[in-house]
């Protein structure tokens, strides 16, 4: 079995630092993650990728194609078009022994997460590899600041979860620039019901559509479909904490665990005899 994180999210929400700090962070906790950048227009990332996008297909690549002309967000669609065509270029990259932990850093356009099939397709790629899948979906915590934001934070997270079908972990990145009074605003947001949020905002606008407002908060909260885990990236407790949700989501090291602990019931003295 094969496990992998996708880091996915709008443009700048954190996607290629979240993979540089948890790839720094499992370093110096002797863990081994594979790094991947499936990112065709990216131009820098600091972390040790094993697995480069840009080696089959970039966005510089396809601008400089005079057939094409293609600008910034078609070539990136083409290239990540281009991917799935040649699905058997990742496989073969990706092939290397038993027990992998991958951490994929996504594109950043919206549109990959919301109605192109391409991040689906990828996901089901990796399925049928015998990979179990999690997204990570980052969202920059200050633009949910506000009741309206963060319903609208909260339907961007949903949207891609019907879009991509994988269990995900929804991130608040950038912890670390709020105000104590932003951190303390966002921890009341994440502990109240998402209906009350809304209630709390008495701005024009939101009296004129509360209707409409609190009937999608109150789905998202009859549902308990969108949930937010905080990342304060200089924090490795944060970070910890967060890396444990998505191994227990994505079931890495339960075999372990069945291997360290006999059943409650069972002495395992006993075990030797049976
Ligand atoms: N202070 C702080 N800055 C951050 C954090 N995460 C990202 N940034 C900054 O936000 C900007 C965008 O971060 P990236 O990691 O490149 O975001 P991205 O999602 O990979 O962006 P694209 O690949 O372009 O979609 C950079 O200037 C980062 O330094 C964080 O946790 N804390
Ligand atoms: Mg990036």
């Amino acid at each position: 079995m094969k496990y992998a994180q996708l880091v996915m999210g709008p443009a700048g929400s954190g996607k290629s630092t979240y993979c540089s700090v948890m790839h720094n962070h499992c370093l110096s906790t002797g863990r081994t993650l594979r790094m991947v950048n499936l990112d065709p227009a990216c131009e820098v990332f600091n972390y040790p990728a094993v697995v480069d996008v840009r080696d089959l297909i970039s966005v510089n690549d396809v601008q400089e194609d005079e057939e094409l002309i293609l600008g910034p967000n078609g070539a990136l669609v083409f290239c990540m078009e281009y991917l799935v065509q040649n699905l058997d270029w990742l496989h073969d990259e990706l092939d290397e022994g038993e027990d992998d932990y991958f951490v994929i850093d996504c594109p950043g356009q919206i549109e990959l997460y919301s109605h192109l099939p391409v991040m689906r397709q990828i996901v089901d790629a990796l399925k049928s590899w015998d990979f179990n899948v999690c997204s990570v979906f980052l969202i920059d915590t200050n633009f949910v600041l506000e009741a309206e934001k963060f319903i609208s934070g909260a339907l961007t997270a949903l949207s891609a979860m019907v879009a991509i079908e994988t269990p995900a972990i929804n991130v608040l990145t950038k912890m670390d620039l709020l105000s104590e009074r932003n951190k303390q605003l966002v921890d009341e947001f994440l502990e109240t019901d998402t209906r009350s949020i809304v209630d709390q905002d008495e701005t024009v606008w939101n009296a004129k559509h509360r209707r409409l407002t609190r009937t999608i908060a109150q789905v998202l909260e009859d549902y308990s479909i969108v949930k937010f885990v905080p990342l304060n990236c200089e924090d490795e407790e944060s970070i910890d904490q967060l890396l444990l949700t998505i191994d227990t989501t994505i079931q890495y090291g339960e075999d372990l665990e069945v291997k360290d602990h006999y059943p409650e019931e069972l002495d395992p003295e006993q075990l030797d005899h049976v």
